[in-house]
C-alpha cells in the first residue's frame, strides 16, 4: 500500500477532573490526530505524547518536528506491504518512540481497513473482551482518595491502581485496605519517584498484598530494580524502564521484574508491543496495557492489543467516560459489563472520529501529499 496523504490535527480537551501523578498535574491534555489515507481508505491514531517530559523526553512539540521533518516523508516516499515494514523504515532514527508510534499505529489500523478486518484479527489477538482497571491519581486528603477509590471499586473494575510518592504512600495504601478489605485487586505506581536509599519504605508495602508495584525507582534504571525485587515479596512492573523488546529481554535476565506494563507510545508502535507481548509469554512474564490518559482513538488501539493471549492482567483502558464529558470517537468507548470492554469486531480500530467534538477542540492542522512532500503545508 502507498501512503497518499497525511493529517495531523492537534486538540487540546480538559479533563474531567485534575490527574496528579509524582512526576506532575495534568487538567487538560494535548492530542495529535493522525489520518493516513490510501485506496480509498483511512487509518487513525491519536499521540500520547504528553505535553511536557516529564513522563519521558518527548513532548507533543518534539513528536511534530520528527513527524514532520523525518517520519512523514519516509511514510511517503515508501511502498508498505505490511504495518510490521514501518518500524523497519524508522529503525534508523534513535528514539522518538512516540512519534513513530502514531504514525504506526495509524498504518496498522489503515491496512486492516483496507483488508475488511479487525484490528485485533490483524494483531492476531484472541480475547473477545478484556477485564480492565482504572488508574487514580494523587488526591488531596486519604478522604477524597477513599472515595474515588470506592466509587470506581463500585464501577466494577477490575484493578485499582493508585499513584504513590514520598509522603503519599503506606498510609493512603494502609486506608485502603482498612476500608476496604484485601480482596481489592489493588497496586501502586510511583512514576520513579523513588530511590534504593527508600528500600525499607517499599518493604514495608509488602504487608498491603499489593499485585505490583510499577516502576518504583529511576526511569532510567534496571539494575537498581533487580536489587529492590530480590528485597521485595511484591512483584514489580517496570513501565518507565522498557522502550523496545531488548530492554524486556535485559531486564527479565536480570530480574528487574515479574510483570511488564506495555504502552503502545512507549516502545515505538504495534509491532513492537506485540513482539515484547511475545516474548514475556515465552519468559512466562505476564503484561498488561499501560495508559496515557487516551482519549477514544488511543483507547481503541489499546483495546486491540490488549486481545492478545498475555495480556492476562487488566490493564489501565477504563472507559471513556473516565476522562472525558464528551470523546472524540464514536461509540464512545464504554465497558458491557462491569470491568469488562467488549473487543470491537468491526474494521480496524471499530471505531469512527467524532468531526464535531474535534472541530471544537482543534488547535492546529496540517496535510502531507505525496507528491509534493513537504512542499504544501496548509495551516488552519
Ligand atoms: O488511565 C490511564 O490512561 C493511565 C494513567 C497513568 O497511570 C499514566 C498517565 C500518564 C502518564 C503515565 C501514566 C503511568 O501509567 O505511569
Ligand atoms: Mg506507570
Amino acid at each position: 500500500m502507498k501512503i497518499e496523504r497525511v493529517e495531523l490535527q492537534e486538540i487540546l480537551m480538559p479533563l474531567k477532573s485534575p490527574f496528579v501523578t509524582s512526576f506532575g498535574r495534568q487538567e487538560k491534555k494535548v492530542i495529535t490526530i493522525v489520518r493516513l489515507h490510501s485506496e480509498g481508505k483511512v487509518g487513525i491514531a491519536e499521540s500520547v505524547a504528553l505535553a511536557f517530559p516529564f513522563y519521558n523526553e518527548e513532548t507533543n512539540g518534539t513528536l511534530w518536528n520528527i513527524m514532520e521533518e523525518f517520519l512523514i516523508p519516509i511514510l511517503l516516499e515508501n511502498e508498505i506491504s505490511h504495518p510490521d515494514d514501518v518500524s523497519s523504515l524508522f529503525s534508523h532514527i534513535r528514539r522518538n518512540n512516540m512519534a513513530k508510534a502514531v504514525l504506526e499505529s495509524a498504518v496498522w489500523d489503515l491496512y486492516s481497513r483496507i483488508n475488511n478486518q479487525s484490528l485485533s484479527r490483524a494483531l492476531g489477538g484472541s480475547y473477545k473482551e478484556i477485564d480492565v482497571g482504572v488508574s487514580i491519581g494523587i488526591e488531596r486528603s486519604i478522604e477524597q482518595l477513599l472515595t474515588v477509590v470506592g466509587h470506581f471499586i463500585n464501577e466494577g473494575y477490575k484493578k485499582i491502581k493508585v499513584k504513590i510518592k514520598p509522603g503519599w504512600d503506606v498510609e493512603p495504601i494502609k486506608a485502603i485496605r482498612e476500608k476496604y478489605g484485601y480482596d481489592v485487586p489493588l497496586m501502586a505506581d510511583a512514576n520513579s519517584a523513588y530511590t534504593l536509599q527508600d528500600i525499607d519504605l517499599l518493604k514495608e508495602l509488602d504487608q498491603y498484598k499489593l499485585i505490583m508495584i510499577e516502576q518504583p525507582l529511576a526511569h532510567d534504571d534496571i539494575i537498581d530494580h533487580a536489587k529492590l525485587q530480590a528485597q521485595l515479596s511484591t512483584s514489580i512492573c517496570l513501565d518507565e524502564s522498557i522502550h523496545s523488546l531488548e530492554d524486556a529481554r535485559k531486564a527479565i535476565e536480570l530480574g528487574s521484574c515479574k510483570i511488564i506494563n506495555i504502552k503502545v507510545g512507549r516502545v515505538g508502535g504495534l509491532t513492537a508491543a506485540k513482539q515484547i507481548h511475545d516474548y514475556c509469554a515465552s519468559k512466562n512474564i505476564p503484561v498488561w496495557c499501560g495508559g496515557m490518559l487516551e482519549a477514544g482513538v488511543g483507547r481503541a488501539h489499546n483495546i486491540a492489543i490488549a486481545s492478545l493471549h498475555n495480556f492476562s492482567i487488566p490493564g489501565d483502558t477504563s472507559a471513556s467516560n473516565r476522562y472525558w464529558n464528551e470523546d472524540i470517537v464514536v461509540p464512545e468507548v464504554t465497558t458491557i459489563r462491569p470491568g469488562v470492554i467488549e473487543v470491537p469486531k468491526g474494521d480496524g480500530i471499530g471505531f469512527e472520529l467524532n468531526e464535531q467534538v474535534i472541530r471544537k477542540y482543534l488547535t492546529r492542522e496540517v496535510s502531507f501529499g505525496a507528491k509534493s512532500k513537504l512542499g504544501e503545508e496548509e495551516a488552519v
